[in-house]
């Protein structure tokens, strides 16, 4: 049972969202908010985040709602934390602390598990000092109560929590050069990526599964989706090979939030490098979301953030059968598809879109091969576009469409007719 409590700086629009935000957040973490107080201030208090007579004000709220939590939409700093406890005599969670303890939970692999541990430890670390949160993870998390820590076992704490980071970003670092080896022989094989990312509960997972069950002959591989924060944690890459037989890999990720956490972010930076090494970013944007222009905007700057934003992106406005028509034209995007990841709508101008953007330098061509040179057939049958078959003699002649890179090696066989 908590109380939330919010400042809105110099009047932002989005912060009638971003409440909303943090009160599912809560949800997310099994917390219910029970009562809710509002500020407007200029900037924030340095010694409690909110003004001095605010904190008296949620002092009475969490009587008056019987709470034991209090949650502040915002990161606040150590000694804002502290203090803030000490005067009200409770566990106080900012916005941060409370989307690192959702990705705690949600967290499946042994690598999410990693990074997100390093990244929990990483924001405890200047936050030690006799405040609940250093030693709620040690007695279960959000809720727990817990006091009086000495100053010699504090440092020594302080010690243990810095060896443990280390040691953890070591194993971290080390599952980083697997996964590069395996991104390795992908592009061996010459194949581009393209990676989904956006705002969490935008809908990447669903357009993921939409295009794995369209155009993947490896179905059943399908990644998990569903209506709440953070469904997604791990990026999960798959193959996706058009009737043209075009093929690419298609990463899914783990959706941004506004205010993402700075650890998190650098913690999960091995998990992000699918999206630092892609050849097109699709960013999915939830159309029928009011708010979708600062979501884009904060996708961007995370983008920005784990230095991927030089990578072309086709802007994806998705769940447009929520959106009325008068509303879809109103919707401003750049070069942007509108389309419907749950009912399939509109799926077939992105991968035109696809076909323009990465595919651009595909060439048509025209090969002679011999007969018996079964091998070759049928690489070209699985791994390019074959538009007309004849026969000259003893040998095949094939009208092709294929990858720079196969055009390449096919050069011995390309006839002029
Ligand atoms: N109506 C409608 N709902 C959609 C559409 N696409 C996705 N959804 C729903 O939106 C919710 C979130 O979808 P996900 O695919 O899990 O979203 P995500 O972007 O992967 O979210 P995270 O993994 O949390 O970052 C689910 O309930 C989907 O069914 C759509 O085109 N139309
Ligand atoms: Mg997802």
């Amino acid at each position: 049972m908590a109380i939330a409590v919010g400042v809105n700086i110099n009047h932002r629009k989005e912060y009638e969202e971003s409440m909303t935000e943090l009160i599912n957040l809560a949800k997310a973490c099994n917390i219910k908010c029970v009562g809710r107080l509002d500020q407007n201030l200029k900037r924030p208090h340095a010694q409690y985040y909110v003004g001095s007579g605010k904190v008296d004000e949620i002092r009475m709220a969490i009587e008056a709602f019987d709470a034991n939590l209090v949650i502040i939409n915002h990161e606040l700093s150590p000694s804002q934390l502290r203090n803030l406890e000490k005067m009200l005599d409770i566990r106080v969670v900012d916005r941060t602390n409370l989307i690192l303890e959702i990705f705690e939970k949600r967290a499946k692999s042994r690598e999410a598990k990693l990074q997100v541990e390093a990244a929990h430890l990483q924001y405890l670390l200047p936050r030690l000092i006799g405040s609940y949160a250093s030693l709620g993870r040690q007695s279960g998390g959000v809720g727990t109560k817990n006091k009086g820590v000495g100053e010699k076992k504090l440092e020594l704490d302080r010690r243990k929590v810095e060896q443990k980071i280390h040691e953890l970003n070591r194993e971290i670092e080390t599952i980083g050069i697997e996964r590069t080896t395996q991104r390795k022989s992908r592009v061996e094989a010459q194949m581009p990526n393209i990676a989904l990312v956006g705002y969490t509960n935008a809908g990447k997972s669903t357009l993921m599964n939409a295009m794995l069950d369209l155009y993947s002959r490896t179905a059943g591989k399908k990644v998990f989706e569903k209506d709440m924060l953070f469904a997604t944690l791990e990026t999960s890459v798959r193959q996706i090979r058009l009737p043209d037989r075009k093929a690419f890999t298609l990463s899914d990720t783990v959706g941004f939030v506004s205010e993402l956490p700075h650890e998190l972010v650098k913690a999960f930076r091995a998990t992000l490098e699918e999206v630092k090494n892609a050849d097109l970013l699709l960013h999915v944007i939830d159309a029928s979301n009011e708010n979708y222009k600062n979501h884009m905007k904060v996708t961007l700057e995370t983008l920005d953030e784990i230095g991927a934003s030089e990578i072309p992106i086709v802007n994806v406005l998705n769940k447009i059968d929520l959106v009325s028509e008068k509303e879809l034209n109103q919707l401003e995007a750049e070069n942007a598809i509108s389309l419907s990841s749950k009912s399939y709508v509109g799926i077939d101008q992105l991968v035109d879109k696809i076909k323009d953007t990465v595919f651009k330098d595909y060439v048509k061509c025209v090969v002679r091969i011999p007969s018996e040179d079964g091998k070759l057939y049928s690489y070209l049958n699985e791994n390019t576009y074959i538009m007309d078959t004849s026969f000259i003699e003893d040998d095949i002649i094939l009208s092709i469409e294929c990858s720079p890179y196969d055009h390449a090696r096919l050069e011995k066989y390309i006839v002029t007719i």
